[in-house]
């Protein structure tokens, strides 16, 4: 995929902005607050259709205009995919009525006005910013929005089966509620249980084999960039574990030779399994009101040389891993799909070591399409810059 034009309306700091977007690198440089991160932002969002720096939408309407009774904010992304060109735009929009304020968002690809869920995969794109060494440091939550974004975006209906399983646990839940209440029968439960069976199957198989990819090809990036001093895993652990029995041990956190091989149970295998676990943990659930297990519950962890990097890993050593795992989404969103996604980086050669810098250098020079941010291109060689594409970001404009 290439992008190749990007228009922002009174989006972040951004009044109007239209550009042509080259082919390869581009480098986005200026100092501190002009605007350089938005730009990412703005073209991740077109593939997540939420940001990844913002709480909620309306932050994203620029300041000046959310005076207006009706305030929109635009992202207008042009692409060429297999041959084809398209058109994603997204409307941000604030409406005022009756003293209430209200924020929604309007997609439309090719014209055609669709939902985040049918659109997602559509404009793939791999984005790492800093506060990302969360999916590493950060909660299993963040490691589960991590991999669910990611699924979402290669595998078809990964993000239909997630909206689903959501939906199911809220149900599931209030039952168990009830029913530890004593205000519901416990055999209305098969019928949940039924449903979420299935949708857990699916995602669990999905993320077995997704991470075994990512691994393999994590372990590519990383060995390059560490100068084969370090050997990256990512340890899949999911709260329902189809490679262990009902009584089985947890895998240690920070071995990996512990990590037991579960590519090899099929989609109905884990269903079956699932529902036994289901079956036998099932007055504990009533007891506690609650779905106790399930990929709601999931984790993985990322070692480096068997250590548990988000527990003590160090700035350099988390930076460099997080920029594997990007790397290695890329690879791995290609190799599903066919379709190579639009690389984001920001500010990502701070922190690395010289070392690695200029490996990373190397493998971004094949890159079939990214976009950088620096607020210092001394991180950046003489010959890259040579070679690729810089742009000056200042106070919400660009100059070429
Ligand atoms: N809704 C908004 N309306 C107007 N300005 C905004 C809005 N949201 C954020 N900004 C401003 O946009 C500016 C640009 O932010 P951005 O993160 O893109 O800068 P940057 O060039 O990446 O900076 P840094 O190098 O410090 O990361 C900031 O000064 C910020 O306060």
């Amino acid at each position: 995929m290439f992008l190749t034009n990007l228009t922002l309306s009174n989006f972040r700091s951004y009044h109007h902005v239209e550009t042509e977007i080259p082919r390869g690198i581009l480098l986005l440089s200026g100092g501190n607050a002009q605007g350089k991160t938005t730009i990412l932002e703005a073209l991740f969002y077109c593939a997540a259709f939420s940001s990844q720096l913002a709480e909620n939408d309306r932050q994203l309407i620029r300041f000046e205009e959310l005076k207006e009774p009706v305030a929109v904010a635009r992202i207008v992304a042009q692409f060429q995919k297999s041959n084809t060109e398209h058109k994603l735009e997204i409307r941000i929009i604030q409406e005022t009525a009756n003293f209430n304020t209200r924020v929604r968002k309007e997609i439309l690809l090719n014209g055609i006005k669709t939902s985040a869920q049918k659109a997602i995969g559509t404009f793939p794109a791999v984005l790492l910013i800093p506060q990302m060494t969360a999916i590493l440091e950060g909660s299993p939550q963040e490691r589960r929005r991590y991999l669910n974004l990611t699924l979402s975006q290669s595998i078809p209906g990964y993000a239909q089966a997630l909206t689903e399983y959501n939906q199911i646990i809220s149900q599931r839940n209030a039952l168990l509620k009830l029913i530890s209440e004593r205000k519901a029968d416990p055999q209305q439960l098969d019928y949940w249980d039924d449903l979420m069976a299935k949708r857990a199957s699916f995602i669990i198989y999905h993320r077995i084999h997704a991470l075994l990819k990512l691994e393999e090809f994590a372990q590519e990036a990383h060995l390059r960039l560490t100068a084969n001093q370090e050997k990256l895993c990512l340890n899949y652990q999911p709260s329902y574990d189809p490679a262990k029995d009902s009584t089985g041990n947890e895998p240690s956190k920070y071995v990996m030779s512990n990590c037991p091989d579960r590519s090899s149970f099929s989609t109905d295998e884990i269903e079956k399994g699932f529902h036994h676990r289901l079956n036998s943990i099932r007055n504990k659930e009533i007891e506690r009101g609650l779905s106790t297990i399930g990929p709601h519950r999931d984790d993985f962890r990322i070692n480096g040389n068997e250590i548990d990097l988000g527990t003590y890993g160090s700035r350099g050593q988390i930076r460099t891993a997080l920029i594997s795992l990007k790397l290695a989404e890329i690879n791995w969103m290609q190799t599903k799909t066919g379709v190579y996604p639009l690389l984001l980086l920001d500010e990502t050669l701070a922190e690395l070591d010289h070392q690695r810098r200029n490996d990373l250098q190397e493998w971004l020079n094949t890159c079939n399409q990214g976009i950088l941010t620096t607020s210092d291109l001394s991180h950046f060689t003489e010959s890259f810059i040579q070679k690729h594409v810089v742009w000056n970001v200042t106070g919400g404009t660009i100059q070429k």
